[in-house]
């Protein structure tokens, strides 16, 4: 009986997941196998559902983490891709905030057991995050040294963003952490499929869990704006933000432009696409410790400041 391969991809918020998973449908369609992708966000409304296009089945879990809280759902969407959809793999998009073996756990259901081979979970770290995880809670630390141990390969990404420098530290201290792990660096998540397919899972001892249900305080929040807003003013209103947002993404009008910017917004940067069409205008803000009704007040003054 044929065998799905299935991919887990793991890294802490905003690290290039979406950005990896892009380029590997893209590699995956060009080398003629059938993929699909089943995507859980933390979010109530999903964004990154946009970036798949339309001929790849998806599906999406939303609201929670797989890990736990989704963990029926997750076998009733995996069950309902392999029966409709035969694919030759799958690749598994976890939230953020996840930690991946416990995601493996759930994918490796007596139920799958002759139907899907996990053949590895790949981690994206944001380089400059993880020089700066200090400044990071205890559990969010421990979060991501997690997503780098149980990792077969570790993309180190953002590249662009380090000196050489800050390249070699990166690596080695990684590496440390996981001796047996591939690890490579890039920018925009530019690995080679070969390198993927070739990866075989190797299991790890277990470790702590943190986790978003119990020790990580993340939480989320989505603002649908019903207008456009001032360029300037929503500006100052991110400059404003606490340091423990740690992600923002979702579709924001400005006064001036007839069609909505894909925002993303990852520890502190602020990224604006143009989009070709309208979008539905929601934003969904992940954080720690965050008291949501006062970033909501904010938004709905922007929205009165209008002009
Ligand atoms: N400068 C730079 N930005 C990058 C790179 N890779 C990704 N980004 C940007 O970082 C932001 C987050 O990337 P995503 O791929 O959405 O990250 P993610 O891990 O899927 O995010 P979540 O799903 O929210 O956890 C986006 O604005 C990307 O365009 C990179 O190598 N360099």
């Amino acid at each position: 009986m044929k065998q799905t391969e299935v991919y887990i991809l793991s890294g802490f918020l905003g690290s290039g997941k979406t950005t990896l998973l892009k380029k590997l449908l893209k590699a995956e369609k060009e080398s003629g196998r059938k993929v699909a992708v089943l995507m859980n966000e933390l979010g109530k409304v999903s964004i990154d559902s946009d970036e798949v296009n339309d001929d790849v089945p998806l599906k999406e879990l939303l609201g929670g983490c797989i890990c736990c809280t989704i963990q029926d759902k997750l076998e009733a969407q995996l069950q309902e891709l392999l029966i409709t959809h035969q694919p030759d793999c799958i690749y598994i998009e976890t939230t953020g905030a996840a930690h991946p073996v416990e995601t493996l756990d759930a994918v490796l259901s007596p139920l799958f057991a002759t139907q899907l081979h996990v053949k590895g979970i790949l981690t994206v770290v944001d380089g400059r995050l993880w020089l700066e995880r200090r400044t990071y809670s205890p559990q969010i630390q421990q979060l991501i040294s997690e997503q780098i141990r149980h990792a077969d390969l570790i993309v180190i990404n953002k590249s662009d963003e380090l000196s050489e420098g800050e390249k070699i530290l990166i690596t080695t201290g990684i590496q440390s952490l996981n001796e047996k792990a591939i690890v490579i660096l890039t920018t925009y998540s530019n690995v080679s499929i070969k390198q993927i397919q070739s990866l075989s899972y190797e299991k790890k001892p277990h470790l702590n869990k943190s986790h978003v249900e119990n020790d990580l305080k993340l939480s989320t929040f989505v603002y649908s704006f019903s207008k456009a807003v001032d360029l300037d003013a929503f500006e100052n209103f991110l400059q404003a933000l606490p340091d423990t947002i740690y992600r923002i993404k979702g579709y924001v009008k400005f006064s001036s432009t007839s069609f909505p910017y894909l925002f993303q917004f990852s520890y502190g940067m602020p990224i604006y696409i143009k989009e070709e069409m309208n979008m539905p205008l929601n934003l969904v803000f992940i954080g720690e410790n965050i008291l949501w009704d006062e970033i909501s007040s904010k938004l709905e003054e922007l929205e009165k400041k209008q002009v």
